[in-house]
């Protein structure tokens, strides 16, 4: 059953549907505002930070990598140096070393439930460290 015009008309002026209409286009626009500046951010991580992608966990976009390392023990030493880059960063990851070979480390400010630049330095300055003699040597990390 379709309305009137004349009362549908009537509906879209009230000041509510107004507000609806102006909310939804506001909220569009900032949808698409997110939505470039995310892929802007993926652009960046996949250009300028090697090994490192941008994954969505539970609405927090966060940096994540994973590596293979030799032995359990490496795998501490592996964090410890991480652990190090950090404390002089003032910028902490989440850190996980699984399984007892495999080192998995997300980077986000839990400041602002997201990624700031502070989270792509830090990145950036784990992708300088020396850790090659600590990792397996696999098809991924060669
Ligand atoms: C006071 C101290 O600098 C802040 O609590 C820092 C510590 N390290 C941090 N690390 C991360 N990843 N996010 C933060 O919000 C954060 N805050």
């Amino acid at each position: 059953m379709t309305l009137p015009s004349r009362l549908c008309s009537r509906i879209l002026l009230t000041p509510l549907a107004r507000r609806v209409w102006t909310d939804h286009g506001r909220a569009m626009k900032e949808a698409r505002q997110s939505l470039a500046l995310l892929m802007g951010l993926g652009l960046i991580v996949l250009a300028k930070l090697p090994g490192w992608n941008l994954v969505n966990e539970g609405g927090v976009m966060k940096l994540h990598r994973a590596w293979k390392v030799k032995t359990f023990v490496k795998g501490m030493e592996f964090l410890q140096l991480v652990a190090d880059v950090a404390e002089a960063e003032g910028h902490h990851p989440d850190l996980h070393l699984v399984g007892w070979n495999n080192i998995k480390i997300d980077i986000w400010t839990h400041a602002v439930g997201g990624l700031t630049e502070n989270d792509f330095i830090l990145a950036a300055k784990i992708n300088g460290l020396n850790l090659h003699h600590l990792l397996r040597i696999t098809p991924a990390n060669k």
